[in-house]
């Protein structure tokens, strides 16, 4: 297979495959979320047969997942930008972050991709711990960082999704995007409505995270959107060190 900077590759599923450059791939989640008008004869059968038989290919997605992390002990799931660069103090941040967590006996578990994915396993593998990366499928070129002990392509978000909290004991959320918010606030949702119970949920980044945190504040928490005390289920820190000492202090109660 070429190379991690090669154009040409996509993944599909657990499947690698080389493809004519420029050409489209339709991810598997795009297919699964498309619309198709029941009243359209020809696409409503077509719709029929590909959904009803989508289910085997995620359920063989959970049980591919469940098959390769069964043996996961003690993780944290790390989530942040892709798109930061090597030699940039974000970068380090997040190294540090995998490396220190690996030195308190946790495996850290990743997007699998770039940016703080490849920071956190990077720290974390150069510091020998367990180093995961779970890896989605997507509709540009996408590469493994090569940082980690076990890497998994998932062709569905909400699959992949559910490895990253059945087989972690904390969250960590670095500066980020949109994926970075929407791992996040699907987390607050499951420790909310206790889903999942005793899930440290850290934000590393006063600076960055602040305004979000006061706007939850201010207008969720204002306006009766959230519960009080629904905010407390955010650790916003400054340090890889205190996000580290609050994982650990949850963890051995
Ligand atoms: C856009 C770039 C690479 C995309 N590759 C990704 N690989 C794996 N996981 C990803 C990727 N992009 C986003 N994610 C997930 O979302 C979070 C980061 O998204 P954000 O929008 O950058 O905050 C991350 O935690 C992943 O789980 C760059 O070339």
């Amino acid at each position: 297979m070429p190379g991690p900077d090669d154009a040409s590759v996509r993944n599909l599923g657990a499947v690698q495959v080389r493809v004519e450059e420029g050409a489209e791939v339709i991810p598997s989640d795009r297919r699964l979320l498309e619309w198709i008008d029941p009243r359209d004869p020809q696409r409503a059968a077509q719709r029929m047969i590909k959904d009803s038989w989508r289910v085997l290919r995620i359920q063989s997605e959970f049980v591919s997942g469940f098959d390769a992390l069964e043996n996961v002990a003690e993780a944290v799931t790390v989530f942040g930008s892709a798109r930061i660069k090597e030699r940039t103090p974000e970068y380090e941040t997040a190294r540090d972050l995998g490396r220190r967590l690996a030195h308190e006996g946790f495996a850290v578990i990743t997007g699998g991709g770039p940016g703080v994915m490849e920071a956190t396993n990077r720290g974390a593998y150069e510091a020998g711990a367990e180093s995961i990366g779970l890896n989605i499928e997507l509709p540009f070129e996408q590469h493994a960082n090569p940082w980690v002990t076990l890497n998994m392509n998932f062709r569905y978000f909400f699959v992949r999704k559910t490895m990253f909290v059945k087989y972690a004991q904390a969250f960590v959320c670095l500066p980020g995007g949109f994926g970075t918010l929407d791992e996040l606030f699907e987390a607050l949702t499951l420790v909310q409505t206790k889903k999942v119970l005793q899930f440290p949920i850290v934000l590393i980044g006063t600076e960055f995270w602040g305004p979000l945190v006061d706007w939850l504040r201010t207008t969720l928490e204002g306006e009766g959107m959230i519960s009080p005390g629904d905010i407390d289920l955010l650790h916003v820190v400054d340090t890889t060190e205190e996000a580290v000492a609050i994982i650990v202090k949850a963890a051995r109660r």
